[in-house]
């Protein structure tokens, strides 16, 4: 079967960063100026998220496994001209928090303590660049500071935020308004409402000349530190740099209530579902039922790579979603070595990994009981790889019509019932 080459729209983006289509946009327009000076962030993550109403912090909150504050971090940490990021949690949290970088390889990380409020724990962020002590976390030419239950921010719009900083001193993403904006009275009556045309609301990410918001929060008041929800405006306040604003994607909004983390699971899962990679062996019949699942799948909108071989580690590294045809008689070696390979490359690290394996039964008799083995041998492999976050499911197709061998399915959907994939 002939290979597609698999574009840079096939590969599945990774949720917080629509990184590959912006690849692609950079592809066909001329290269962004390069950031050719030091870029750091501070993460605040601190607070107690009570408007979720959850026990556990929001951005500590599992989307499929994974804290919210970790696909955050991710999609900072793997840009290449983002140095230190600078993570901002309660004390009682911290072991937490390393815990998670640890767990998720996150490699850029340093974590330090916060406030009682979001500017505190800012202020504290930055101050993790000034001790001489820590050279892990060397002084940045432009800092950004972005809310750590924000977990959808594109590289784009990074880039932009942080050249409009270098140039103007202090930048932040806004977004147009839902509602309009009204004073009351202190009697609770309409004083007066704004014109919702003239006003915009301010989201993250903001960038700032690291020297300009240092000093900005080394001059402001008690009162902003305990009542101010804008570093755009102290940056204004204090040092006079009025910040250069900058209309960003409807992702760009912060998970505040419960609502917002089931938006966050459904964004992240159509991420992850966009992309799937057909292994059919040489036989006829494999290579068939191939087509007509790109042909079907494709209307799904979903993209789909034939590949001819399992073990070909440029396609096995571009989706988190793998459907593997074989026919009667052979064995499920081959998912096995997919198992390894996703385990040798680390790749189920960040996502999980689907394996949706089809054996095609081609002969007349339906399946004999020796098959019962392999159905024991397949659930217990089932059962062994979602440790390493591997999810696999077993369907038989006999013959001339598809069934779903219930035996294989259950026994799949039995071990896998917390995923919700
Ligand atoms: N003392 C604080 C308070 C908030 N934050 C962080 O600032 C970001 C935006 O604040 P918000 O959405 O208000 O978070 P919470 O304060 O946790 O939410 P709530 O007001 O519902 O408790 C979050 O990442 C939060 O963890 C922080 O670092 N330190
Ligand atoms: O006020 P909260 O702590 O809920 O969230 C902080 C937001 O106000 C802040 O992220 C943006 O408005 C940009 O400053």
């Amino acid at each position: 079967m002939q290979q597609e080459r698999c574009s840079s729209s096939d590969r599945p983006l990774d949720p917080g960063c629509l990184q590959a289509r912006d690849a692609e946009r950079s592809a066909d327009r001329p290269a962004c100026a390069p950031v050719d000076f030091p870029v750091a962030v501070v993460l605040p993550a601190g607070g107690s998220g009570e408007r979720v109403g959850l026990p556990t912090p929001k951005q500590f909150c599992t989307i499929f496994n994974r804290p919210l504050i970790s696909y955050t971090i991710q999609a900072f940490e793997r840009l290449p001209w983002i140095g230190t990021v600078v993570v901002v949690v309660s004390k009682e949290n911290h072991d937490l928090m390393l815990n998670i970088v640890q767990k998720f390889n996150h490699t850029k990380v340093n974590v330090i303590h916060g406030g009682t409020t979001r500017h505190r724990s800012i202020f504290n962020g930055l101050q993790a660049f000034c001790s001489t002590s820590n050279s892990l976390t060397p002084k940045p030419k432009v800092v950004i500071i972005h809310d750590a239950v924000r977990p959808f921010v594109e590289e784009d719009l990074l880039l932009k935020i942080t050249l409009a900083a270098k140039e103007q001193g202090a930048s932040g993403a806004i977004r147009p308004l839902v509602s309009t904006i009204i004073a009351t009275s202190s009697e609770g009556y309409l004083d007066h409402s704004l014109e919702r045309a003239k006003y915009r609301a301010s989201e993250m990410p903001q960038g700032f000349l690291y020297d300009i918001i240092f000093q900005a929060y080394q001059r402001c008041s008690e009162f902003d530190f305990e009542f101010g929800s804008e570093c755009l405006h102290l940056a204004l306040q204090y040092c006079g740099v009025n910040a250069k604003l900058i209309e960003g994607p409807p992702t760009l909004w912060k998970v505040t209530y419960k609502r917002d983390l089931a938006a966050a699971e459904a964004i992240i899962k159509e991420t992850l579902s966009r992309s799937a990679c057909i292994i059919a062996g040489a036989e006829a019949e494999a290579a068939e039922l191939a087509k007509t699942l790109q042909k079907n799948l494709n209307m799904m909108e979903t993209d789909v790579i034939p590949c001819a071989k399992e073990s070909n580690a440029e396609y096995l590294s571009k989706t988190q979603n793998f459907i593997h045809l074989s026919t009667t008689g052979s064995n499920f070696l081959g998912v096995l070595e997919m198992v390894k390979h996703f385990e040798d490359t680390d790749h189920t690290r960040l996502y999980p990994v689907v394996i949706v394996w089809v054996q095609l039964n081609m002969t007349k008799q339906s399946v004999d009981s020796q098959k019962t083995d392999e159905l024991a041998a397949f659930r217990s492999l089932a059962s062994e790889v979602i440790q390493g976050n591997v999810l696999l499911y077993g369907i038989q197709i006999e013959h001339t019509k598809v069934i779903f061998s219930m035996r294989y399915h259950y026994m799949c959907l039995r071990d896998l019932k917390n995923f919700k994939l």
